[in-house]
């Protein structure tokens, strides 16, 4: 697999942080990556930390990880430094492939990768979406998502927000989900520790299970549910109504459509 041999970070938090991490994992050498941060003095072992732009374009990618909301912060000082070799991938929310190439109009390409947290496991799906690439550069962005976990290139742009609700948004789902189990579990007498401990531990053989299985969720679930027994009896609450389906539906609708408000408000900023 291939990758980028000159990357900057802008934003090293979190996010940025943990896809380092993955890369690292891979295989990838810390001196591939510098951070740039305007005060920051510490980086992790083995990468360059800088907090001046340097001169030149000596970078071939650059990954912008800062709040979406803070891109305007570093975005006139990382044009100077994105030329026609570099390319620029985003793991913003809610700011367009033409917000960015308005931003960095000389770059080799723009891409917006969405991954989630996961991707310090290397377990992240990413979502993938580009405009400029030529082809070696797109086999490379591949690999480099590929590395975290998976990458998932997208037919339009427009799929974008909602796939950034399931994909990257949804660990925060599924960790209200498994508190949510707790929590109903302590209400009906379990001490509460263990109660999470439990939640925990089912969730997470329950998705390996299934993401190794050849069988589909649904089937999956009727396999749990002996017929006449105590699975079923849960499910037919959840199924309801299509109560479940129906609320998470209205939750990736509201954070779907955030992501619509931040890239409205990022066309109207630059
Ligand atoms: N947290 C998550 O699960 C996911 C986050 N994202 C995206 O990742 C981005 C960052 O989110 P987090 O990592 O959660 O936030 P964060 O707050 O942990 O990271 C932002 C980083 O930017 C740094 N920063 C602030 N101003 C800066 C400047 N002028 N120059 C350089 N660095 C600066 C901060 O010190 C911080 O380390 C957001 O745009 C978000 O949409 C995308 C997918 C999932
Ligand atoms: O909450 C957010 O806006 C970002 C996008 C996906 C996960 N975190």
């Amino acid at each position: 697999m291939t990758h980028f041999q000159n990357i900057l970070i802008v934003g090293f938090g979190n996010m940025a942080g943990a896809m380092a991490e993955g890369w690292l994992a891979a295989g990838v050498p810390a001196a591939t990556f510098t951070i740039y941060h305007p005060t920051r003095t510490e980086a992790p072992a083995g990468m360059a930390i800088i907090n001046d732009w340097p001169d030149g374009e000596p970078f071939d990618a650059v990954i912008v990880g800062v709040k979406p909301q803070k891109l305007g912060d570093v975005a006139d000082g990382l044009e100077r430094v994105v030329g026609p070799g570099t390319v620029v991938i985003s793991i913003l929310a809610g700011v367009e492939l033409a917000s960015l190439a308005r931003r960095f109009p000389r770059a080799r390409g723009v891409v917006r990768l969405m991954p989630n947290l996961a991707v310090a496991l290397r377990k992240s799906p990413n979502a993938l979406i580009a405009q400029g690439l030529d082809d070696a550069a797109r086999q490379t962005v591949t690999d480099m998502a590929a590395m975290l976990g998976s990458a998932e290139w997208l037919a339009e742009e427009a799929q974008f927000d909602l796939v950034t609700a399931l994909a990257g948004s949804g660990p925060g789902f599924v960790y209200r989900f498994i508190d949510a189990l707790a929590a109903g579990a302590t209400r009906l007498g379990l001490e509460h520790e263990q109660a999470q401990r439990l939640a925990m531990q089912m969730v997470e053989g329950a998705a390996a299970l299934a993401a190794r299985s050849p069988d589909s969720p649904a089937d999956l679930a009727r396999r749990v549910a002996s017929p006449g027994g105590m699975t079923q009896k849960g499910l037919d609450v959840l199924d309801e109504d299509d109560a479940l389906a129906r609320l998470l539906t209205e939750t990736l609708r509201a954070a779907r459509d955030r992501g619509r408000e931040m890239a409205a408000a990022a066309r109207d900023e630059g």
